[in-house]
């Protein structure tokens, strides 16, 4: 007799507000040791509602971690050249410590021009080719921020990594790939299906950590998940009648799965913890440079 469990569900809004915890406290001392905030700039170009919604999402979070933060909102037909002006002004101002440019920008502005005038040291997204390059050698200040939540996730819920056989659905740039390294980092061994793979089920039924970024809902039912797989759906998709589903087919996988996260309140809400916990680094490093140039200010002449 084999006995099945249906998957525990993994609550990422707990986690999340666990580790927004520990970023509050950090924040608290930088304010009382430098005198000023951690402070985000969040470039949003037109009216799309759903970019509207997740930049209320990520100011209000902000606000709630002690960090400032500031928009610039731009009418869809804004030209190239006048959001790469504004990225380099805040690229050079002293008093913002993390950029984030809101994605997708209309198509007639050029992704790399943008992304690539974002100053290295600011970019909390993690979306410049620097730090995309940092983390292909397995060295980054600032890891994208939704790969670098589903990691925070596996940890938290405790799961092995090193050795296991992790499957990735999706290869986008900003979660597919980067999440593909940061298994590989962590020794797994990674396979990457996408929107070419001919018959997804035979990379899926070997994964004990499948990753699913893909953007399509019920692209995954539970025959294809491994018994005891774990399982993170980092799929957002909105039906027709308004309500917000993955990439899994959670009734089914559910039963098949050991770990499952849901949509939402799954890896959404560890993503916006993950922009706080980058600028908090940021902000930081701006006031260790800070006190480290004051310092050889304050050195004596030498004799
Ligand atoms: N430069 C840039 N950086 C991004 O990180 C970025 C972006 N552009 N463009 C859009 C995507 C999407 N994204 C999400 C953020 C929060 C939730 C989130 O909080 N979700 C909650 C609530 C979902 C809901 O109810 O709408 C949840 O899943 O529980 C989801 C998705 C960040 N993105």
């Amino acid at each position: 007799m084999t006995v099945q469990h249906t998957a525990e569900i993994i609550d990422g809004n707990a986690i999340a507000a666990k580790i927004r915890g520990g970023l509050k406290a950090r924040v608290d001392k930088l304010v009382a040791a430098a005198g000023w905030r951690p402070t985000l700039a969040v470039i949003r170009v037109g009216e799309d509602p759903a970019s509207i919604v997740y930049v209320g999402r990520k100011v209000r979070a902000c606000e709630e971690a002690g960090i400032d933060s500031r928009q610039y909102v731009f009418p869809a037909d804004v030209s190239q050249e006048e959001v790469i002006a504004t990225v380099r002004e805040l690229s050079a101002a002293p008093d913002v410590h993390g950029i984030l440019v809101q994605l997708p920008l209309p198509k007639h502005i050029a992704l790399a021009p943008v992304l690539g005038a974002i100053s290295v040291e600011k970019d909390v997204d993690g979306f410049h080719l620097y730090n995309v390059g940092g983390l292909v050698i397995g060295d980054t200040v600032f890891p994208p921020c939704t790969p670098h939540g589903v990691m925070l996730l596996l940890d938290a819920a405790g799961v092995e990594i090193s050795g296991k056989n992790a499957v990735v659905v999706g290869a986008s740039n900003i979660v597919g790939k980067p999440m593909a390294l940061m298994l590989m980092q962590r020794e797994a061994t990674v396979s990457i299906c996408h929107i070419k793979t001919r018959d997804l089920a035979q990379y899926t039924i070997l994964a004990d950590i499948l990753i699913l970024a893909a953007g399509s809902p019920k692209l995954v039912v539970g025959p294809m998940v491994k018994r005891g797989a774990v399982v993170v759906d980092v799929g957002i998709n909105r039906m027709p009648d308004g309500k917000l589903v993955g990439d899994c087919d959670f009734e089914t996988v559910k039963e098949r799965a050991s770990l499952l996260t849901p949509v939402p309140g799954g890896v959404g809400p560890m993503t916006v913890t993950m922009l706080l916990a980058n600028t908090v680094k940021s902000a930081e490093r701006h006031f260790q440079r800070e006190k480290g140039q004051a310092e050889r200010i304050g050195e004596p002449e030498p004799v």
